[in-house]
């Protein structure tokens, strides 16, 4: 049979698989497992490796799930695989054809599959999604989820609800309009769908268009239909609220001074109802974006007592450089404090309004004519003080463990108009290390206080995701190669073993026959070797490459 939507919601306490994205439909990324812990994490050796071969290596930022004696992966340029969890054997392949013409804007990644009953489900490059047979990898249903050659692309991990296969889309560096679809997981058919773009039309349940407040107020003229807001990370859920939470990239273009007004709902953390479609309600982390801070990092739900009140909550590190604590039953904010070294852009939030306090000189100038407009340097750069790379929380510590880098850039406005297919941009930007000693930078944060408890530098930049366990400790990769293991109270190093390439992968652990298993994927690429300007010379020595690697304590 597999798994069903309901244990796909008990993922976090069933420690012998990993059924979903993030470890739980909340994506703490917490395990409840110690038998690896502080004491003997030292020990840790290889278990196996298992290649993705071929000639398609580049980034490989995906999270494996673990059932039934199998591990299933997605590999660049839209592929899966199925490995022994024993041997590391190959069951099977599945490679999309893909179309000359895909847009990815961001290396051909994907970061990862969802599962449910006999099925694997993934979404590719060219904008479909397809489950396979989990036993087979033979196609049971493909369905296109949007037009590829209008820059249309997905690299995200479904989220499976309530028997409703849920994704996001790519493209916010096209003029796209952002979306949330829900399609039935055993036909693929379409339920609802969300575009996140103020104006358009969606096929939302028991709503014609769902949209609230006053349609397109918060665009200028026709904007608002090129108006980007991608949903390119996919979203959590929260059994608690039943709400599913989804952040929207930036708004096209990203030159500024075309598009007056708040430009709803772009870099946004969305709570939509799964059962209709209709946003409950939106919380704007960069209104009117001018930098591509977009806003589509996950938020991440945790309970915690403030100022003596028990309160359900949610977390957001965001590309903007600052994190982000909200009520999760209303989207009001709690608390934001700054988790990098820079933010020259916004002297803080304001607590009153959420809204930043933003700096005088801190967004780049109109162009004038045909005339790029004045250059300004903004700090975090476009790539964020955090990326997509997911943070997790540990119930034992009550700290966030945030991949974050530190880094600037030189940012201008040039004129453009939107041309179907065509990057729609109309800015141009050098990003450059701002600190001698680091771009990258794990950092525990205390959601309460907005404390950094403590921090560990990394030459190159974070751009892999974290988990934490039980065992007190947290686990990260390093674009030198490393997987690495620190004490999660202390920051402490404690273990590191090279993989041979960059990991930008996201760690998982679960249990295997009584013992503990911890695997990752290696291979570097994303967004850091293509945009990454004068960053990106000093790791040209990085070799490529596409395997899983599974380590685990040694027997006796
Ligand atoms: O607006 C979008 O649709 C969109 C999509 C993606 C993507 O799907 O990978 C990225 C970005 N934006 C982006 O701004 C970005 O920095 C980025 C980095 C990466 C990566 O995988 O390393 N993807 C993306
Ligand atoms: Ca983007």
């Amino acid at each position: 049979a597999g798994p069903t939507s309901q244990d796909l919601l008990n993922d976090a306490n069933t420690p012998g698989d990993v059924l979903t994205y993030g470890m739980g439909p909340q994506a703490q990324r917490f395990s409840t497992l110690a038998k690896v812990n502080v004491d003997n994490v030292k020990n840790m050796v290889p278990a196996f490796a298992a290649s993705l071969g071929g000639e398609k290596q580049r980034g490989q930022e995906a999270q494996p799930l673990v059932y039934d004696g199998t591990i299933y992966v997605t590999g660049s340029y839209s592929r899966v695989f199925a490995f022994d969890a024993r041997t590391g054997e190959k069951k099977w392949e599945y490679s999309a054809r893909l179309p000359d013409g895909i847009m990815p804007c961001c290396d051909v990644v994907n970061r990862g599959a969802a599962i449910h009953g006999d099925k694997i489900i993934f979404a590719t490059l060219d904008a479909h999604l397809i489950a396979l047979n989990r036993h087979t990898g033979k196609v049971i249903w493909n369905k296109t989820t949007s037009d590829y050659q209008a820059g249309y692309s997905a690299t995200a991990a479904p989220l499976i609800v309530k028997d409703m296969v849920i994704t996001g889309n790519s493209g916010g560096e096209f003029g796209i309009i952002g979306e949330v679809q829900a399609r039935n997981v055993d036909t693929g058919e379409l339920i609802w769908s969300r575009p996140t773009i103020e104006g358009n039309m969606g096929t939302l349940k028991g709503q014609p268009n769902g949209m609230t407040g006053k349609l397109n107020a918060s665009w200028p003229g026709d904007m608002y239909k090129t108006g980007g807001g991608a949903t390119w990370l996919g979203g959590t859920y929260d059994p608690d609220t039943n709400l599913i939470f989804f952040g929207t990239g930036n708004p096209g273009p990203w030159n500024s001074h075309l598009r007056p007004g708040d430009n709803l709902y772009t870099s946004s953390t969305l709570a939509i109802d799964p059962d209709t479609g209709v946003i409950k309600w939106h919380y704007q982390t960069t209104p009117h974006d001018g930098w591509d801070f977009d806003g589509v990092n996950e938020f991440i739900p945790f309970d915690a007592t403030v100022n003596g009140k028990a309160m359900k909550l949610g977390a957001k590190a965001d590309r903007n450089g600052y994190f982000y604590v909200l009520d999760r039953t209303n989207g009001k904010l709690v608390n934001a404090s700054k988790f990098v070294m820079q933010t020259t852009w916004a002297n803080g939030i304001n607590l009153k309004t959420g809204r930043p306090n933003y700096t005088e000189d801190g967004r780049p100038g109109a162009p004038s004519g045909t005339e790029k407009g004045k250059v300004v340097f903004s700090s975090p750069s476009f790539l964020g003080g955090k990326n997509w790379m997911p943070m997790a929380y540990s119930k034992d510590t009550g700290l966030f463990y945030v991949p974050s880098n530190d880094w600037g850039m030189d940012i201008w406005n040039e004129p453009i108009a939107y041309k179907k297919g065509s990057a729609y941009l109309g800015a141009g930007f050098t990003i450059k290390p701002i600190a001698e000693d680091h771009i990258g930078a794990l950092r525990a944060m205390d959601p309460k206080t907005g404390k950094i408890v403590w921090e560990y530098k990394n030459k190159a930049p974070l751009w892999g995701g974290v988990l934490t366990t039980a065992g007190n400790l947290v686990f990260t990769g390093t674009p030198e190669g490393y997987l690495k293991a620190f004490n999660a109270k202390t920051g402490e190093e404690l273990w590191k073993f090279n993989t041979g390439s960059g990991v930008v992968g996201s760690p998982i652990t679960w249990e295997q026959d009584g013992e503990q298993y911890v695997a990752v994927m290696s291979g570097w690429g994303g967004a850091v070797p293509l945009w990454g300007g004068e960053v990106a010379k000093t790791f040209k020595e990085i070799s490529q490459g596409g395997s899983l690697w599974v380590f685990k304590l040694p027997k006796g």
